[in-house]
């Protein structure tokens, strides 16, 4: 039995009947005309052509237009109409909201900042973000909802030692009456036959509008290898050279900075060039393309003296002077490796989805454009790591000193990328925010503009295998998809030695996780609600455009001083598509993972995203994660004991998941309810008869009854009081600028790429597939 909920129904329809505008704002997906019978394709380039001067030429140009046109003109309407609502309900607070202006909000958002003291800091007194009016931390609804709900607790108290099957038929019970958007269906025409196309709508791929940039290129000298970055609006492709040994170690005169390097390696003739290449945009660099770069020599170009000169460049972490020669020892013993363990890299060892194998025969290319170009990705590390083709492998892999067979498809650019990205060296460098495993983030002033920006800056000195996968994945998605609750990347930037590549992104002051560890009190419900709409309109933009997450954790979502919550960090992210395909398991941070990811499911989908949306969103009520497990086993165990051991009836499939084997103690009762009551004399973080059973949907078992994000959005919790909190009324918090973020955290989960490395580790020592295995 679902939670009793309509202590509130009728003040919601009330609302509902008042201002039917209050609807949540829907983003529509870029793309106007969904193909129909026709597995999702990316519009490539040829699809859609931008003539020179097209204000979506360059992605830093049209970024400002885009944004401002979006939020300006959809969103902040709507949100006017949320606002309008809530001042038909609240007529004392709207009159403070709107003769106030600035001084009285100012006292209102300083009464906020006190209210959740931070830690570290003083009151807001260094917060450099926008200063909006404020009013008073609670809603005034709010309390009355928390009292409403008290009216329930003792039937809620009851219900919480039902058993949990009770919980969870009870959802499918209620999506029963809905139409479940959870794995979109495409198919073939050939598949026609077998499918029923019934009126499944398909969500629209994503439009990638061309603007074609082309970036100097990019010397790794521990991988030997050359990037070149061709950044588009919607696509970004990295071309990847390696130079053979002879032409490498040809000594340059006068040193051996990476400049020179770089130059020498450029002055080859591209017949002396072993070249293999990731692409992923069908056409890019098609020699009659408008953006095509005549070629240039490195010596013409700013790059080689900036490369020599910007040895106090502040992004300059790794020093690659002495070890010019180095690289060609390694590139040998690169090759081998890759031969003998044939990894893809960290990330999917165990991915068999995707690998689309370049063959000589365009058939063998997925039909899907769409389809191809992600994969190509994955495809690209494979390729990297194999060279060739998994049939050509065997044979070819041996004489791989010998030159790399050219790849199948269009003909390869032999021009020079030496214009289009800026340098690294145009931004200052004020201060380090974070490391994680492959990328190191920092705040930085644009010099020309002023503007504060992140740059993320992809490690490579880790990489023993070339330009980490994860980092491409993430460009990709980034420069294509844009969203209010997406972290928009601006553009891409080189190193000023020509050795690291860095995504330019707006600056956000917090990530979540970072931010509540810096808190005395949890987020009210209404700022919960304010920011799970956000993380509900952003993950169902992704799902609408195909691409799963893969890694939503707290830490991954950045919050601004607007109020304004994105979500961040695409490395694990990938397109998915149907028919489903296996992916990795090793995905999502283990207190984040979804138990059918944990115990073994080949197959998933949008669903992984939504439990962990799920763990969010107690973790933000609660100040606490939900499920902190320290392995695998710890992780299923204590889901268990809380939402009780599941079976059979509420998960069908479930006892043949590989994981089940394990024989789980059996926990009867879903203990969910009692760590967010109704109504709390313990401290517990409360939450209404309605926000428990939104919490219970994106928590449920089964994947297939998983609330899907569109339903979230619709969900009665974000339309009873207290209703969300408009982004302009959140709390602000000063910015820890100086403080490196990871330093500071407190309780960190597990990272699935360590935790995959560790396991790919007891893989070769002990050849087992981890406890589950
Ligand atoms: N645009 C941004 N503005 C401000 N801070 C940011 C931004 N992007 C990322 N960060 C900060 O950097 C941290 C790491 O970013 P991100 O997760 O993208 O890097 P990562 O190397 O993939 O990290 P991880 O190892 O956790 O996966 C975030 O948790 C956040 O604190």
């Amino acid at each position: 039995m679902l939670p009793n909920s309509k202590s509130n129904t009728s003040s919601t329809s009330c609302l509902l009947a008042q201002a039917p505008s209050c609807q949540l704002p829907t983003y529509s997906s870029p793309l106007t005309n969904p193909p129909r019978n026709l597995r999702p394709r990316l519009v490539s380039v040829q699809d859609v052509r931008v003539t020179a001067g097209s204000p979506q030429k360059h992605k830093a140009i049209d970024l400002r237009g885009r944004h401002g046109g979006y939020r300006d003109n959809e969103f902040k309407e709507r949100e006017n109409d949320r606002d309008y609502i809530r001042n038909g309900n609240n007529q004392g607070k709207n009159r403070v909201r709107d003769t106030r202006g600035g001084p009285g909000g100012g006292r209102g958002r300083q009464r906020d900042v006190r209210e959740r003291e931070v830690v570290n800091g003083g009151a807001g007194g260094r917060d450099s973000g926008d200063r909006r009016p404020r009013v008073g931390d609670r809603e005034p609804g709010e309390l009355s909802s928390e009292s409403g709900s008290d009216r329930d607790e003792s039937e809620n108290n009851i219900k919480s030692n039902e058993v949990y099957k009770t919980e969870n038929d009870s959802h499918s019970e209620s999506l029963n009456s809905k139409k479940r958007k959870f794995t979109p269906i495409v198919w073939d025409r050939d598949d026609k036959d077998k499918v029923n196309v019934g009126n499944i709508a398909l969500p629209p791929p994503p439009v990638l509008p061309k603007s074609y940039r082309v970036s100097p290129k990019v010397v790794n000298v521990e991988s030997n290898e050359v990037y070149s970055v061709h950044q588009e609006t919607s696509n970004v492709s990295i071309e990847i050279e390696k130079y053979d040994k002879e032409s490498y170690e040809i000594e340059p005169p006068g040193g051996a900075s990476s400049s020179y390097v770089h130059e020498e390696r450029l002055g080859l003739s591209f017949s002396s060039v072993q070249e293999e290449r990731v692409e992923y945009s069908q056409d890019a660099g098609r020699p009659e393309d408008e953006d095509y770069m005549p070629e240039r020599t490195i010596r013409s170009s700013r790059w080689a003296n900036d490369a020599n000169l910007s040895d106090e460049g502040e992004f300059n972490d790794a020093p690659v002077d002495n070890r010019r020669k180095e690289p060609i020892r390694r590139s040998v013993e690169v090759r081998s490796q890759n031969q003998s363990s044939s990894s893809e890299g960290r990330l999917s060892e165990s991915d068999e989805d995707g690998y689309r194998v370049r063959s000589t025969s365009r058939d063998n290319y997925p039909e899907n454009d769409l389809e191809k170009d992600y994969m190509d990705i994955d495809d690209g590390r494979r390729k990297y790591g194999n060279s060739r083709s998994q049939s050509e492998s065997d044979s070819e892999d041996q004489d791989d000193s010998q030159g790399t067979p050219e790849p199948p498809g269009p003909p390869q650019r032999s021009v020079n990328m030496l214009q289009g990205c800026r340098s690294v060296d145009e931004f200052e460098r004020l201060n380090k925010i974070d490391e994680g495993t492959y990328g190191v983030v920092y705040r930085a002033k644009d010099k020309k503009t002023g503007e504060v920006v992140a740059l993320k800056k992809v490690k490579m000195e880790k990489e023993r295998e070339g330009f980490p996968l994860t980092s491409l994945r993430e460009i990709n998605i980034l420069l294509s998809f844009h969203h209010p609750s997406i972290v928009d990347v601006k553009e891409v930037v080189v190193g000023s030695n020509l050795d690291s590549i860095f995504m330019v992104m707006e600056y956000m002051e917090h990530d979540l996780k970072a931010l509540m560890e810096t808190m005395k009190q949890p987020f009210s419900q209404s700022e919960v609600k304010c920011l799970m709409l956000q993380l509900f309109e952003g993950t169902k933009y992704l799902h609408e455009n195909w691409v799963l997450h893969r890694d939503l954790k707290t830490s991954n979502l950045l919050l601004n001083n607007r109020g304004e919550l994105k979500i961040c960090d695409f490395g694990l992210s990938r397109q998915y598509g149907s028919p489903l395909k296996p992916y990795t398991q090793l995905v999502v941070t283990l207190w984040y993972r979804a138990p059918e990811l944990l115990l073994g499911a080949k197959q998933y989908s949008t669903a992984i995203d939504m439990w962990s949306l799920g763990c969010i969103m107690a973790e933000l009520l609660s100040k606490q994660p939900l499920f902190n497990g320290k392995t695998e086993f710890d992780q299923i165990d204590k889901i268990f004991k809380i939402l009780g051991t599941p079976n059979e009836t509420i998960w069908p499939g479930y006892s043949k998941l590989p994981g089940v084997k394990v024989n789980f103690v059996k926990h009867q009762y879903n203990l969910l309810r009692r760590k967010f009551p109704a109504t709390s004399f313990t401290g517990s973080p409360v939450l209404s008869d309605a926000g428990f059973d939104l919490l219970n949907k994106l928590l449920t078992y089964d994947p297939e009854k998983r609330i899907t994000a569109d339903a979230a959005l619709n969900h009665e919790w974000f339309r009873e009081v207290p209703l969300p909190k408009s982004k302009d009324f959140m709390p602000t918090f000063p910015a820890q600028h100086a403080q490196d973020r990871r330093t500071r955290r407190v309780m960190k989960s597990p990272d699935p790429l360590e935790e995959q490395r560790r396991k790919e580790l007891q893989h070769a020592e002990f050849g087992t597939g981890g406890i589950f295995g």
